[in-house]
């Protein structure tokens, strides 16, 4: 039974999640913050964080990959101070101050390293910061970290007044490519009213669409969060025109998280709309080229047979003064039409200076790396044939 009195498993009966890869967790305050009882250290309780890092384990034996949005650095600065103080620069200073307890309270729970990312809704919409994000997200998941991100609530002066980690969360999973946003709260899923306020509110399963009808019923948060089921709504409704579904539960049943490995959900789950590949993809193919980079046969042998990234080493020449995150063209001989297309990782200068070199010789010519490849597999579509891609 959840604290409210209703019992998620029994409102929503298990159905099949949609099959991932990729997928960015977001635990909410409401079940990190303390609870008022000897159990809390540092403001934040493990009770149900525990079975939420249980379950990314079991994702990670799996072979599958999980980026953690987690709230509660507000609710982690407070007990530090004991402030029950509420305005916008003292909340500011609480993220400041609980969000190192933050990370070293995941740290604790999960068996690998974990990296602090913040990130303000301003990173994500300026191209270049974006991509640096990006990138950087990528590289700790090669790295088999687990990379745990939150707003950077002492900048965001307007993403902490208006703005909410559900949102935030449903920005990293399309900045990221992740096929799944799963939202971890205090209540079973959506109910058709706010369930605290109405014994006749009913469960609602699915959702093909988040429509005008389904964000009126959805009300404020409760005693600890931020935005409530509205901003989860909304934050399913961005990852759903990214083409990612999002699954809502709660996260402090354990019978819920124990059998969402398996592939089983209690709660409700958003629909995505159409195939966020092939839309991706698509986009790739028609988007105006920047300028064009002339690879070597074998390259563009890996390319079209086996979808592979575009490494440096493959890489002839650059020509067109293209800039890091611009689309371009892939060329076996400069005359001749393109056999692939894609999103630069370096700008035309940088990648003339590391044509031909290993990827691990990058920093040493550049004196950074924004990661080992020329153009990433998952930003590159081939022309020649439709199979590689
Ligand atoms: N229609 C609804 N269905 C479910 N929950 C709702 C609804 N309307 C409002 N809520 C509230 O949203 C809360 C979850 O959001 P929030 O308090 O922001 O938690 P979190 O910290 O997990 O983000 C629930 O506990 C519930 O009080
Ligand atoms: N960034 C803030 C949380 C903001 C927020 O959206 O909270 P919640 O609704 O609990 O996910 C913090 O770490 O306390």
């Amino acid at each position: 039974m959840s604290a409210l009195g209703r019992s998620s498993e029994r409102d929503f009966p298990a159905q099949p999640l949609p099959r991932w890869q990729r997928a960015v967790l977001k635990v909410g305050s409401s079940l990190l913050a303390g609870f008022g009882d000897n159990n809390t250290h540092g403001g934040l309780d493990a009770r149900h964080a525990a079975g939420l890092a249980r379950f990314i384990a079991q994702c990670h034996a799996q072979h599958r990959e999980v980026l953690l949005v987690s709230s509660g650095a507000v609710a982690a600065g407070r007990a530090r101070v004991a402030s029950g103080g509420d305005g916008l620069v003292l909340r500011q200073a609480l993220a400041a101050l609980g969000q190192a307890s933050l990370i070293g309270f995941w740290q604790q729970l999960v068996d690998r390293p974990v990296a602090q990312v913040l990130l303000t809704h301003d990173d994500l919409r300026n191209r270049r910061r974006y991509l640096n994000a990006r990138a950087s997200l990528r590289e700790l998941l090669r790295l088999g970290t687990l990379p745990i991100i939150n707003e950077n609530d002492t900048v965001a002066v307007d993403e902490l007044k208006l703005g909410d980690n559900d949102n935030l969360a449903a920005a990293v999973a399309s900045l990221v490519d992740a096929d799944l946003l799963l939202i971890a709260t205090d209540i079973g899923g959506l109910y058709s009213a706010h369930p605290q306020r109405d014994p006749s509110a009913r469960p609602i399963l699915r959702a093909e669409r988040v429509t005008q009808e389904l964000l009126d019923v959805a009300g404020g948060a409760g005693a600890l969060g931020t935005g409530g089921m509205r901003t989860k709504l909304e934050a399913a409704a961005k990852a759903a025109t990214a083409g990612i579904p999002t699954a809502l539960f709660c996260g402090r049943d354990a019978a819920v998280v124990e059998v969402l490995a398996a592939g089983q959900l209690h709660g409700t789950l958003v629909q995505g709309q159409g195939d966020r590949l092939r839309a991706r993809k698509q986009w790739l193919r028609h988007a105006p080229a920047s300028g064009r980079v002339q690879v070597d046969a074998g390259a563009a042998e890996a390319l079209r047979r086996r979808g592979a990234s575009l490494l440096p080493g493959g890489v002839i020449g650059a020509h067109g003064g293209f800039r890091r995150g611009d689309v371009i063209e892939v060329v076996e001989n400069i005359d001749t039409a393109p056999c692939a297309r894609g999103l630069a990782q370096y700008s035309a200068g940088e990648i003339q200076r590391i044509a031909g070199r290993h990827s691990s010789d990058i920093e040493a010519v550049l004196g950074f790396r924004y990661g080992e490849a020329v153009i990433h597999r998952d930003d590159l579509v081939v022309l020649a044939t439709e199979t590689a891609e």
